[in-house]
């Protein structure tokens, strides 16, 4: 990308976002545009269409969507679905309409059958049935892929999508209802260490199996991809190594030092059994993950993770 390119980086505010925000700033860029979502709703068709027609940005990275762990997904399913759809195809079909050089999207691993062989290849998309909790999401997430293909098919558009793992770090939700497993496990344990409450709950059965990727290390593989990727379909990016829901909770707990006792509570779903992904396509390309999860782990929590989002 040329220095001086202008750079539309959606949802710049979240987790993602800031940090694909953070690494183009240390290389250099700094001609971007941002919005937050109380002034311009990604969901509002007019809205995007005069947002790209004034701005007319080069690159577009897409990183803004309505985003969540297990339980809004399973509970929030018709917003997982109408929010990501639409705001996905404004901002795809407006990048379209306004010339944009290159666009990429985020997914993520639960587009994968819930019973795919592991680790997930790219090529198991669409092959089986997917985890119920998250459907909605996922089919609005294999919806954004499918929208960029079909626009670089009729179109010629250079539209890339990354499939990121589970990702945690600076300016992650921490919502102990709607957040993802790492960032409420962080939270809980953390306040059951000050309150010295006896015990931590865990959701489900502590067996399922996940991958955990720092969203540093996740911003280093878009700028790369950004740099350097231009081809169709879509490309996994992780870990290659996953952990027990259990080994996780172990790992927060000696990493908040606490010292009380870990509950599963199986009213609450597992979810997928396990979902490591395949990352030899990048891997082989140059890019891996450099990010430990002990190490990521300690440093989210030594950065006295920020104040709880609103809900
Ligand atoms: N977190 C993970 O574990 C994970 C894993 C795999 C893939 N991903 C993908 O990575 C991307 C970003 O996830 P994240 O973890 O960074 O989520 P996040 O921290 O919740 O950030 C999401 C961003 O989207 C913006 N947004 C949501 N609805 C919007 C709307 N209607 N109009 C405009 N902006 C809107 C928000 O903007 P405001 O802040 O301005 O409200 C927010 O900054 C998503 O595509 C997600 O699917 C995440
Ligand atoms: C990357 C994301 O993966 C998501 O699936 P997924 O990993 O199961 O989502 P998580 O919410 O991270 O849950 C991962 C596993 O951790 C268990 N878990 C244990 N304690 C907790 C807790 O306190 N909070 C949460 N949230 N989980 C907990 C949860 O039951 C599940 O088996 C998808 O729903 C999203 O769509 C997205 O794709």
């Amino acid at each position: 990308m040329e220095k001086n390119a202008k750079i539309y980086v959606a949802g710049h505010r979240g987790m993602v976002g800031s940090a694909i925000l953070r690494r183009l700033e240390k290389e250099g860029y700094n001609n971007f545009v941002t919005r937050v979502s109380s002034e311009l709703d990604l969901r509002n068709q007019a809205a995007v269409a005069d947002f790209f027609a004034a701005e007319k940005p080069d690159y577009v990275v897409l990183a803004a969507a309505k985003v969540g762990g297990i339980n809004a997904n399973n509970i929030y399913r018709a917003e997982f679905l109408y929010d990501n759809l639409m705001i996905q195809n404004n901002v795809i079909h407006n990048s379209y309409l306004n010339g944009v050089k290159k666009l990429l999207f985020l997914g993520s691993s639960c587009i994968y059958p819930k019973m795919a062989p592991q680790p997930l290849q790219e090529n198991a998309l669409l092959t089986g049935e997917l985890e119920s909790t998250n459907e909605p999401y996922a089919i609005a997430k294999i919806a954004g892929i499918k929208m960029c293909d079909a626009y670089r098919s009729q179109y010629g558009c250079n539209y890339i999508s990354a499939m990121p793992t589970n990702l945690y770090g600076p300016h992650d939700n921490y919502d102990l209802k709607n957040s993802h497993v790492l960032p409420a496990l962080i939270r809980k344990f953390h306040e059951a260490k000050l309150q010295g409450a006896p015990e931590v709950e865990v959701w489900g059965t502590g067996t399922p199996r996940r991958e955990f990727l720092h969203v540093d290390d996740l911003a280093e593989a878009c700028y790369w991809l950004l740099e350097n990727y231009n081809e169709p379909g879509l490309v996994n990016v992780g870990t290659g190594t996953d952990l027990s829901i259990r080994e996780l909770a172990e790992l927060v707990q000696r990493t908040v030092g606490y010292e009380g006792t870990i509950r599963f509570n199986t009213d609450y779903p597992d979810g997928t059994p396990r979902k490591l992904m395949d990352v030899s396509k990048l891997a082989e390309k140059g890019w891996k993950a450099t990010i430990g999860l002990e190490e990521g782990v300690a440093a989210v929590y030594a950065g006295a993770f920020e104040a709880v989002r609103p809900a």
